[in-house]
C-alpha cells in the first residue's frame, strides 16, 4: 500500500480486517495537525512521527487475523530503498497517494512487473478507483490528467484581470523575485538574454519587454537591499519595495498605450501621498496584529499596507538572521500574510476584487478539500476491488479472466447517482505508458564491468529483430547512443555517467518500424546477466507523450477540468475536452444495499 494518509489509513483498516497474510505500507512524510480530522489512526500524540511506523502500530489493536504488517519510512520512488527485486515480492498493489507523479511511477513499476494495482483518488465528495491489469486494462497513464491552469505571463506581469491573476503574480514572480532561492541569477548577462527570450516568445509588444526586464532588475537591487551591509540601506527596503511595486511600475505600465484600448487603466498607489501617514499610525499601536489574525474578513487597502509591511519585516529579519532564502509555503504565515497584502494592493489597484486571507490562501496553497467519508467509500471499493483478484486463478500475468469482473468505480454527489461503475477497457493506442514494451535488463557486476555500450548495442540488435539500428536513451532524456552518435560505444557500461541500478534505458528503432523498449537497469545481486524475453510489437504511429509538468501536485484524478457527467444510467462520459466519443463507456450502477457490488 503505497500512502498511508486519507485514503490510506482507511484502507489499511479494511486490508487488515479482510484477513491478507503481509501488508507493506510504504509513506514518506510524518503526521501534522491538519491531517487528524480524517486519518483517524492518528492522534496528536503521533503528530511528527512516522506515517508509516504510526499506522502498523495503530491497526495491530485490531489486527485479528495476525496479518504480518511491515512498514518503510521513504518516498516510493527511491530505488535504492525500493529495487525493483523489492517490488517484485508482491501479488497486488494498493495506491493511496496524493500526486500524479508518485502515481505515474507506481503505474509504471507495475507494468514493468506486470503487478495488478488498485489505483484511488478523491476530490471533495468525488472519487474514483480503477483496477489497472497491465497491458490487459487501461493502464493509469491511458487517460490523460488535467494540468494545472497556467496564465500568460503578460496577464500575469501587465494586465490581471481576475484575483487569481494578482495572486499567482504575488506568490510565483513578487514573492520568489525577492526571498526565494534561484532569483538573484536574474542579474547575470545569460539570464537576462534567457528571461528576454522567453519573454518574446509570450508578446511582440518591445515596450513591455523591455518594462518587464527593467521591473525584475530592479527587483534585484531590492533584493540586494535586504541584507545591505548598511542599516540605513536595510531599512529602506520596505519602503522602496512599495513604492516600486505600487506606484512606478504601474506608472510604466500606463505609459505602453497598446495595453489599455480595450481595459481599464490601473490607478498607480499614491503611497506617500494618501496612506503613508495612517499606515505609520496603524503601526505604532501592536493591538493591530490582530488584524492578521482576521482571516475570512477582507482587509481594507491600508490593513493590506500594515500586513505587508509586517510580513515584509518578519521576512527581512529571517534572511538577515538565519535562513539563506524563503520559500512560499501556504502553512508559513509570513510567506502567506506578504503574498495575500501584496495580491490584494495589486486587486485594488488594478479595479479587481479583494479576498479574505482565508481565500486567497485556498488559492495559493492549491487546497482541494478532503473528505473523511469520500475517502472511506473509496477505500471500501478499493478493498473489494481487490478481491475477485484473488478469487480467480490467474497464471503467467494472464489477466484475460478478471477483467469482466472488475470495475472502475466512481462516487459523487450527484443527486440518485452516488456510486457508478464503468467496465474496463483495453489499453488506449495512443498511452505513452502502455504502448511501450517493458522489462528488465539484468546486469552482474562482471558484466557491468566488461561490457561496453557496443556488446549491449549488438545483444539488442540480436535479440529484437531491429533491421538496422537503434538510439537509447539513459533516464530522462540523456541520449548515449544513436548513428550519429557513437562517442560512448568503446566505454564499459559502468564507465557511463548514470548508467546504475533502478534507471531506465529507453530503445528506439531507427527504422520506426518496431514500438518502443523500456528496460529498467537491474544491477541488483543477479545470477547470470540477460535481457528480457520480449516480443516486440509493430510500432503504432502518433503515440502522445504526457507533458511534463513541475507542478503537477494534483491531488485527484478527477478535476473540474475532468468532471464526470452522467448522462442516463447507461453510459458515462469523461469530459476532458478530447473527442468525447472516444470517451464513452458503458456503465453499470452497482446495487448499494444488496450484496451484488461488481467491483
Ligand atoms: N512519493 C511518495 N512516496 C511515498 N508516499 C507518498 C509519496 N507521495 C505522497 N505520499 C504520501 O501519500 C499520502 C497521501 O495522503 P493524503 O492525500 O491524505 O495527503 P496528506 O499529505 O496526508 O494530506 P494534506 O495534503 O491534506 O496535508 C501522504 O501521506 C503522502 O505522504
Ligand atoms: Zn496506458
Amino acid at each position: 500500500m503505497v500512502g498511508a494518509g486519507g485514503i490510506g489509513c482507511e484502507l489499511l483498516k479494511n486490508l487488515v480486517l479482510s484477513q491478507y497474510g503481509e501488508i507493506h505500507i510504504v509513506d514518506l512524510d510524518t503526521i501534522t495537525l491538519s491531517n487528524l480530522n480524517r486519518q483517524f489512526l492518528f492522534r496528536p500524540k503521533d503528530i511528527d512521527k512516522s506515517k508509516s511506523l504510526t499506522v502498523v502500530k495503530a491497526v495491530e489493536a485490531f489486527n485479528y487475523h495476525n496479518t504480518k504488517l511491515v512498514p518503510h519510512h521513504g518516498n516510493i520512488m527511491d530505488t535504492n530503498q525500493f529495487p525493483i527485486a523489492w517490488w517484485d515480492q508482491f501479488s497486488y498493489v494498493f495506491n493511496a497517494l496524493d500526486n500524479l507523479e508518485a502515481r505515474r511511477y507506481v503505474n509504471k513499476m507495475c507494468l514493468f512487473l506486470k503487478k495488478p494495482l488498485m489505483e484511488s483518488g478523491t476530490t471533495g465528495y468525488d472519487g474514483q478507483v480503477q483496477p489497472i491489469f497491465p497491458y490487459y486494462s487501461e493502464c493509469f497513464e491511458c487517460q490523460a490528467k488535467a494540468t494545472p491552469k497556467t496564465y500568460p505571463v503578460c496577464t500575469i506581469r501587465s494586465t490581471p484581470s481576475q484575483p487569481v491573476h494578482c495572486i499567482t503574480w504575488a506568490k510565483e514572480f513578487l514573492f520568489h523575485q525577492l526571498f526565494d532561492e534561484s532569483s538573484s541569477t536574474v542579474t547575470t548577462e545569460q539570464s537576462k538574454e534567457q528571461q528576454r527570450k522567453k519573454l518574446e516568445e509570450e508578446t511582440n509588444d518591445k515596450q513591455e519587454i523591455e518594462n518587464m526586464l527593467k521591473e525584475s532588475n530592479e527587483l534585484s537591487e531590492l533584493r540586494q537591499l535586504i541584507k545591505a551591509p548598511e542599516l540605513d540601506d536595510r531599512k529602506q527596503f520596505i519602503h522602496r519595495t512599495i513604492i516600486k511595486i505600487f506606484k512606478v511600475d504601474i506608472e510604466r505600465l500606463l505609459r505602453i498605450d497598446s495595453l489599455w484600448k480595450t481595459r481599464v487603466k490601473p490607478v498607480p498607489l499614491q503611497f506617500d501621498e494618501s496612506y503613508a501617514h495612517e499606515l505609520s499610525s496603524l503601526l505604532s499601536d501592536k493591538a493591530n496584529e490582530n488584524i492578521i489574525n482576521r482571516d475570512t474578513q477582507v482587509w481594507s487597502l491600508v490593513e493590506n499596507l500594515y500586513v505587508f509591511y509586517k510580513s515584509s519585516e518578519n521576512l527581512q529579519k529571517r534572511l538577515n538572521e538565519s535562513e539563506t532564502f524563503v520559500s512560499f509555503d501556504k502553512d508559513d504565515e509570513d510567506t502567506l500574510n506578504f503574498v495575500v497584502a501584496a495580491a490584494n494592493i495589486r486587486c485594488s489597484i488594478f479595479n479587481i476584487e479583494v479576498k479574505s486571507k482565508f481565500d486567497i490562501k485556498q488559492i495559493a496553497g492549491n487546497i482541494i478539500p478532503a473528505i473523511a467519508t469520500t475517502n472511506a467509500i473509496i477505500s471500501g471499493f478499493s478493498s473489494l476491488g481487490a478481491l475477485s483478484f484473488y478469487k480467480s486463478q490467474v497464471e503467467n500475468n494472464d489477466f484475460g479472466n478478471i477483467l469482466s469482473d472488475s470495475s472502475t468505480v466512481f462516487v459523487s454527489i450527484r443527486p440518485n447517482k452516488y456510486i457508478t461503475s464503468a467496465s474496463l477497457v483495453g489499453p488506449g493506442d495512443q498511452c505513452p505508458s502502455c504502448s511501450l514494451s517493458r522489462g528488465l535488463l539484468n546486469l552482474n557486476e562482471d558484466e557491468l564491468n566488461t561490457w561496453t555500450l557496443k556488446d549491449l548495442v549488438d545483444k539488442l540488435i540480436h535479440s529484437y529483430g531491429y533491421n538496422d539500428d537503434v538510439s537509447i536513451i539513459l533516464g530522462q532524456s540523456k541520449l548515449i547512443y544513436d548513428f550519429d552518435f557513437d562517442d560512448n560505444l568503446d566505454k564499459k557500461l559502468s564507465e557511463i555517467n548514470g548508467f546504475r541500478n533502478g534507471e531506465l534505458l529507453l530503445v528506439q528503432d531507427e527504422d520506426d518500424i518496431l514500438e518502443n523498449m523500456e528496460l529498467y537497469i537491474n544491477t541488483a545481486p543477479v545470477d547470470s546477466s540477460n535481457l528480457p524475453i520480449i516480443k516486440l510489437r509493430p510500432k503504432k504511429q502518433n503515440v502522445g507523450i504526457p507533458e511534463e509538468n513541475e507542478e503537477d501536485q494534483y491531488k485527484e484524478i478527477i478535476t473540474q477540468d475532468d468532471a464526470i457527467m452522467i448522462e442516463d444510467e447507461e453510459e458515462l462520459i469523461i469530459n476532458d475536452n478530447e473527442d468525447s466519443e472516444s470517451k464513452k463507456r458503458k456503465a453499470e450502477p452497482l446495487e448499494a444495499n444488496g450484496k451484488k457490488f461488481k467491483v
